[in-house]
């Protein structure tokens, strides 16, 4: 999907949404444990209930690997019903990856090709050459990690080299690269008062925006200086919303929860 697509896709529906799809077995309501596939059709009636209220998914494949070659199965199924009922939405596989060159693109060949998300996670600590090769893929988005929302961003993340912290080397020094036209960035809800220096430095760049809802990151506060003049963000919640209940009604209140963030959104776009 490119970025024109997705803007339109927010501008359409009022909201930058992203659900987080991480599927936990001890926390799904316990009728779907009689299923064959419990994490598949949990996530199957979570998206059915709430694709109006978001533009994208973002499933973190450690949720899946965990179950084995069940669970990769599982997302297997997960991201090819959600391309073929739902086009327009946008899909990150949230994997956080990177290694030397020719390893790194066949990880882009595993989530760009084999599972068709239009989007993957990459760390940035192995450099330029360990994230061009996911660059390279036209109408697909690498979003890399720039500044995190768990506490352990202050222990290298926020530290200088050369006057400078190292979050924003990254982002100043990956403009540069090939292809930088498919780069967004991870930056935590948690860290709101930094968006104004980072929005210096990527003022148009789109920020994949984790830590609403369980972490404690707050959207207005995101919002403040994230939002850019093409939206610019997705704000991600998981916990928050796909385990509003544990009854038979869980969609459904899932549903409402998401409610809650898109009519926020509504306000702020
Ligand atoms: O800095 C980061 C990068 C990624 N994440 C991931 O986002 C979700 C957040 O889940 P919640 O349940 O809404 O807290 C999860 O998959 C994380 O691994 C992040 O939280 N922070």
């Amino acid at each position: 999907m490119t970025t024109q697509e997705l803007v339109a896709q927010i501008r359409k529906k009022k909201s930058f949404l992203c659900i987080g799809l991480d599927v936990d077995l001890n926390k799904i309501p316990e009728h779907l444990l009689k299923e064959e596939d419990p994490i598949f059709e949990f996530n199957k009636a979570i998206i059915d209930a709430t694709h109006h209220l978001c533009v994208a998914y973002k499933p973190n494949t450690a949720f899946y690997e965990a179950y084995g070659l069940k669970g990769w199965k599982s997302l297997e199924k997960t991201i090819s019903y959600l391309n073929k009922k739902y086009p327009e939405i946008y899909t990150i596989a949230d994997a956080k990856r990177g290694d030397i060159g020719n390893t790194s693109t066949m990880y882009a060949k595993a989530f760009f090709e084999d599972l068709a998300f239009d989007s993957v996670t990459v760390a940035p600590y192995m450099g330029k050459d360990s994230v061009e090769p996911f660059l390279a893929f036209e109408n697909k988005h690498t979003i890399m990690l720039a500044l995190t929302s768990n506490e352990g961003a202050f222990d290298f993340q926020t530290k200088k080299i050369d006057d400078l912290e190292v979050y924003k080397h990254v982002l100043e020094t990956s403009k540069n690269w090939q292809n930088s036209q498919n780069l967004m960035y991870v930056v935590g809800a948690t860290k709101a008062e930094y968006f104004k220096e980072i929005r210096k430095i990527v003022p148009n760049s789109f920020l994949l925006v984790p830590g609403v809802g369980a972490q404690g990151g707050n959207l207005e506060d995101v919002c403040k200086y994230g939002l850019s003049e093409n939206i610019g963000l997705l704000i991600n919640s998981s916990r928050g919303i796909i385990y509003a209940s544990k009854d038979v009604n869980f969609a459904n209140e899932a549903a409402k929860k998401a409610e809650e963030l898109q009519v926020k959104m509504a306000t702020l776009i």
